[in-house]
């Protein structure tokens, strides 16, 4: 088949089979069928699309409002999958129209109804997380069957993340209906006894041994700074403190002791019983992830998985371990080694750490998830005053700038999509910055940065030939200037290794796995793509979505695409082939 000599076949195991390599002549031919000819189209000649698509890109809900509309009654797809937003964006920009970052969007009050859902969805919103703290499980219940019934009805891709309430030491009433002034020098008592109505000065903290171990002339600093106390008087199990540094007791207000400037631990269980229990209803409604609060060490990360692993309707459900304290700082890379991802939340880090180390932080982080191949997702404030106001602040844009140029896989909003009245335009802030910085990075310095950071990358992880093989994928990919790179993969591991490099062009993952596809979904540049079957042989599997996807109008004549695949032979040679091939489709 003409079409081999476009290809690298590498086969592992006791020989490599050298074939006619891609660069060996003038390519011209047909793929079983499908025209395939060869040259590669540059990427700067599609800077000017892009940029006209930037230029009328900007806030604007009202349009995404008018697009939600005109995406209803589309017809389901067959034999293929693909989100619904991501084909839209195909069918009208093409390939280089793809936002390679992944959005994830807090779920509350102010976006749960079935048509705020399907405005985020045809946003861009590529995750929805449902925050355990807040409200009941059947409120919870009802959004994940809505997002659900989005999915099937409307063909988005959306998945479901719930967040663990975990075990913290905050303020459950302070005598407020919001916030209130601490003053200097009052005195305030800290008790855990549920009292009627309020009385003044009286702050109830939500856990009963909350005061175990304090002593008279500790520190209890609230929201990691908002305002500070010290202990004065100890009376049973109650604290009196005195305000040292004013300012604001805000409601559900964490709560941190300080000895010597060191922070006194509380001693309580990562996962409470009521997480446990949260987690049986969110597995049991099919939820995509599960982000673990105020992780300390990788053993309740395990201690998860092999408890969703051993019940068999659960493999699927990825861990993600919340970044938020100290503790976990300590243990940063057993805990990324031991989850499916991370969410650097840091809200509740800048209770823990200074604020001005979050931002170096929060880039270690990005560095060592990339490093050992875990998407991470950054969250908090991104937009925050977002919640009140229209537009955003310069600096909010340039926070998620930076967090783009770091090249983290997702960016969260919290209160800004769950209580605030601009969530879809946060959403469109969030695509459009995102979307120019992706551009600027691949404009300016990628082919660069990208040979370095791979090199620096490479040779960490525990399939290393798989890894070189998507190390070197995206070499080429990058220097000949391809459209597109298609990864055909069961278990969705070699689209997360090309996704590491942060290749310039998308990654399209097709997979017969449902799980593998919605666990895709916050990975960097990674649009997954769910198809009926893949079979083992890998021109089969080419030619069937290469030509549905023609048949759909999404890839058009000059295209030309990277073929990866991690589709193992059982049948006839017990060795493993895994490939890259490049074509053209005319
Ligand atoms: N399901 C919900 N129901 C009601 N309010 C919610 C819900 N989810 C979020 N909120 C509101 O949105 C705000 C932001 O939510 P978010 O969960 O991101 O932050 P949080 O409450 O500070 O918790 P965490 O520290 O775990 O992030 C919350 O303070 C809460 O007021
Ligand atoms: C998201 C979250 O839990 C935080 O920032 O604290």
């Amino acid at each position: 088949m003409a079409a081999a000599s476009e290809s690298v076949l590498l086969r592992f195991g006791n020989e490599v089979a050298k074939q006619p390599t891609l660069f060996s002549g003038p390519m011209k031919s047909r793929f079983l069928g499908v025209p395939v000819t060869s040259g590669a189209i540059s990427w700067a000649g599609r800077k000017r699309q892009v940029d006209s698509r930037l230029r009328l890109a900007g806030v604007r809900a009202v349009a995404e409002a008018a697009r939600v509309q005109s995406l209803s009654g589309q017809e389901p797809n067959f034999g293929m999958a693909i989100d619904t937003v991501a084909e839209e964006v195909l069918r009208g920009e093409g390939f280089s129209g793809m936002r390679k970052t992944k959005l994830v969007c807090t779920i509350g009050p102010a976006c749960c109804s079935l048509l705020e859902l399907e405005r985020l969805a045809a946003g861009g919103m590529n995750v929805a997380r449902l925050n355990m703290c807040h409200n009941s499980r059947d409120w919870h219940r009802d959004v994940i069957a809505k997002i659900k019934k989005l999915n099937e009805q409307k063909g988005f891709s959306v998945s479901v993340m719930i967040d663990t309430e975990g075990s913290q030491i905050h303020v459950v009433d302070h005598g407020a209906p919001s916030s209130l002034k601490a003053e200097e020098g009052s005195v305030w008592v800290f008790t855990s006894q549920k009292f009627e109505g309020s009385r003044p000065f009286t702050v109830r903290a939500n856990f009963e041994g909350f005061s175990q171990g304090i002593m008279v002339g500790d520190e209890l600093v609230i929201d990691g700074g908002m305002a500070s106390f010290v202990v004065v008087e100890k009376m049973g199990d109650d604290l009196r403190c005195k305000c040292t540094d004013p300012g604001l007791l805000l409601p559900r207000a964490k709560m941190s002791f300080w000895r010597n400037g060191k922070l006194s631990y509380h001693g309580l269980p990562t996962l409470s019983k009521k997480d446990w229990e949260d987690i049986d209803f969110g597995v049991s409604e099919g939820i995509d992830f599960i982000a673990v609060s105020f992780v300390s060490d990788a053993d309740s990360i395990k201690q998860l998985k092999n408890y969703l692993s051993t019940s068999s309707s659960n493999r699927s459900v990825k861990v993600l371990a919340k970044v938020e304290t100290l503790e976990s700082l300590q243990n940063l890379e057993e805990i990324v080694e031991a989850s499916d991802g991370i969410m650097v939340a840091r809200g509740d880090l800048g209770v823990e750490v200074p604020i001005e180390q979050i931002p170096t932080v929060q880039e270690e982080i990005t560095r060592i998830c990339r490093q050992l191949n875990k998407p991470v997702i950054i969250a908090s404030q991104l937009l925050e005053s977002m919640i009140e106001y229209p537009t955003p602040t310069r600096a909010e844009v340039a926070d998620v700038t930076e967090v783009v140029r770091q090249y983290a896989d997702a960016l969260m909003l919290s209160g800004e999509s769950a209580i605030g009245s601009n969530g879809q335009k946060a959403v469109s802030v969030l695509k459009m910055v995102s979307s120019r910085m992706e551009l600027w990075t691949r404009e300016e310095h990628q082919q660069a940065s990208a040979l370095y950071s791979y090199k620096k990358l490479g040779a960490s992880l525990a399939d290393r030939i798989a890894e070189a093989i998507c190390n070197s994928a995206v070499e080429m990919a990058n220097n000949l200037g391809v459209d597109a790179i298609f990864v055909y993969t069961k278990h969705g591991e070699m689209a997360s290794l090309l996704s590491r490099n942060r290749p310039n062009p998308p990654i399209f993952a097709f997979t017969n796995d449902r799980s593998v596809r919605m666990g895709l979904n916050l990975q960097w540049g990674v649009i997954p793509v769910l198809v009926d079957n893949l079979s083992e042989d890998m021109e089969a599997n080419v030619l069937k979505t290469t030509q549905l996807l023609k048949t759909k109008g999404m890839v058009k004549r000059g295209c030309s695409v990277l073929v990866v695949s991690d589709i193992f032979s059982t049948s006839a040679t017990p060795n493993a082939f895994q490939s890259i091939k490049m074509i053209t489709i005319s």
